[in-house]
């Protein structure tokens, strides 16, 4: 029979610190069951990959949370692209992609890069060591400065989204207390950003506003569109606030990863994709089984749900060598953390853009970046990352 590991991916404890979990799945078999939640479970990389390129049999359209959205009513109407399967998402990614592209990547580097620069200035405007909490002046700060004005939102209520992406990401997990207190706080941030979707609100000639042009264009209605944007809202923050934290947090914690990038300021992208597959700010996504199938010998019955461990995937020793070790010098490439296949991240060229643009103006103009205090994790079904770091800096 199948491996069972009895434990709760989802519990305060295990999220606090998942790898103990991670190795008892890796090394349960390819598959395991968690009856905690009814669930097969995948977290070698070899399978979390077969599961993410079969997506006609693990499919997305079912909803890639606990809930099955054949059985359960979703709890907002289904995303356009994630929760999507082809056709219907072939053509929602196609849009997506016309607009989200390398080429208006380099359209918006400099301004990103500017940014970035100056922020990073004017940590030190009084003083050459400053002690910074890196997530409230950093990790969130820059992402909020950036991405708001790139899509158009209105000045106020920005502080609307963190709130919101952080429901949308416990809600795909079991209705824990992470889960309920997400939903209430996230509740009220919800009717700010349906507005923001609706079309003609983004401000004209800003990503927004192009996405819904040629969402119209491609033949969806204004509902769609709208529903198109909002998928941009709900993954576009909380995931790269997280990124940019954990980068923070590992180059304090290496001192010579630090030295590294301080030498090399042209390896911040790579540190930024190193940070991402080592620690894998979402950590788990799931799939349904919509015919009966086997994985690595074992069936897998139809409407199953079946749980991929990306971060567990992403350190899986036979794949990587010495995948406990945070190395920016490492070809990270095929790593997990952005997903892999059809559903892979879209919005990642602009991760990595906010990821190397920020850890690069931190490697130019920063001496020393050291752990100043205790850091504290900002519990989530899905994402991983810090609610606050802090950090001591000097100025080079
Ligand atoms: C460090 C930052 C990020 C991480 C770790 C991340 C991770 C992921 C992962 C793992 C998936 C695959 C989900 C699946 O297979 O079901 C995904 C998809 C997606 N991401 Fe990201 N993401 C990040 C940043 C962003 C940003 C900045 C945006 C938008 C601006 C974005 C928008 C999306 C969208 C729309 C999808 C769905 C794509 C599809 O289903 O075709 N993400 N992301
Ligand atoms: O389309 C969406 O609403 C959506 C929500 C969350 C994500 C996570 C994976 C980053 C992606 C897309």
């Amino acid at each position: 029979g199948v491996p069972v590991v009895d434990r709760d991916p989802f519990s305060d404890e295990t999220l606090t610190d998942p790898y103990p979990m991670h190795e008892a799945l890796r090394e349960a078999g390819p598959v395991a069951w968690l009856p905690r939640y009814g669930v097969y479970a995948v977290a070698r990389y070899d399978e979390v990959v077969h599961v993410l390129q079969n997506h006609e049999i693990f499919v997305s359209g079912r909803g890639v949370g606990l809930s099955d959205y054949q059985k359960e009513k979703p709890w907002r109407p289904p995303s356009l692209l994630l929760e999507a399967d082809p056709p219907q998402h072939t053509q929602a990614r196609k849009v997506a992609t016309s607009v989200f592209n390398p080429k208006t990547m380099r359209q918006i580097r400099e301004e990103f890069q500017d940014t970035a620069h100056r922020m990073v200035e004017e940590l030190f405007a009084e003083n050459s060591t400053v002690e910074i909490d890196g997530v409230t002046d950093l990790a969130a700060a820059y992402p909020l400065s950036v991405f708001p004005d790139f899509i158009g939102l209105s000045e106020r209520g920005r502080e609307n989204l963190l709130p919101y992406g952080n429901m949308a990401f416990n809600a795909f997990g079991p209705q824990n207390l992470l889960y309920e207190q997400a939903m209430e706080t996230g509740g009220k941030a919800a009717p700010w950003i349906v507005d923001q979707c609706v079309v003609g609100t983004p401000k004209p000639g800003r990503f927004g506003a192009a996405l819904h042009e040629k969402a119209i264009e491609a033949g969806m209605d204004e509902d769609e569109a709208a529903r198109l944007l909002r998928s941009f809202l709900t993954a576009g923050v909380d995931t790269t606030v997280h990124g940019i934290g954990a980068a923070l947090r590992e180059l304090a914690e290496h001192p010579e990863q630090w030295a590294a990038l301080r030498q090399d300021p042209s390896r911040a992208r790579a540190a930024f994709d190193e940070t991402v597959r080592y620690v894998s700010p979402v950590q788990t996504f799931f799939r349904t089984v919509n015919e009966d199938t086997r994985v690595s010998g074992v069936l897998l019955p139809e409407g199953a749900k079946i749980l991929m461990f990306l971060a567990a995937a992403n350190r899986d020793p036979r794949h990587w060598e010495d995948p406990d070790a945070f190395d920016i010098s490492r070809q990270a490439s095929g790593h997990v953390g952005f997903g892999f296949g059809i559903h892979s991240c879209v919005g990642q060229i602009m991760a990595r853009l906010e990821g190397e643009c920020l850890l690069g103006a931190l490697a130019r103009k920063v001496a020393t970046l050291e752990v100043a205090g205790e850091a504290r994790l900002q519990l989530n079904n899905t994402l991983r990352g810090w609610d606050s770091l802090p950090l001591r800096l000097t100025a080079a």
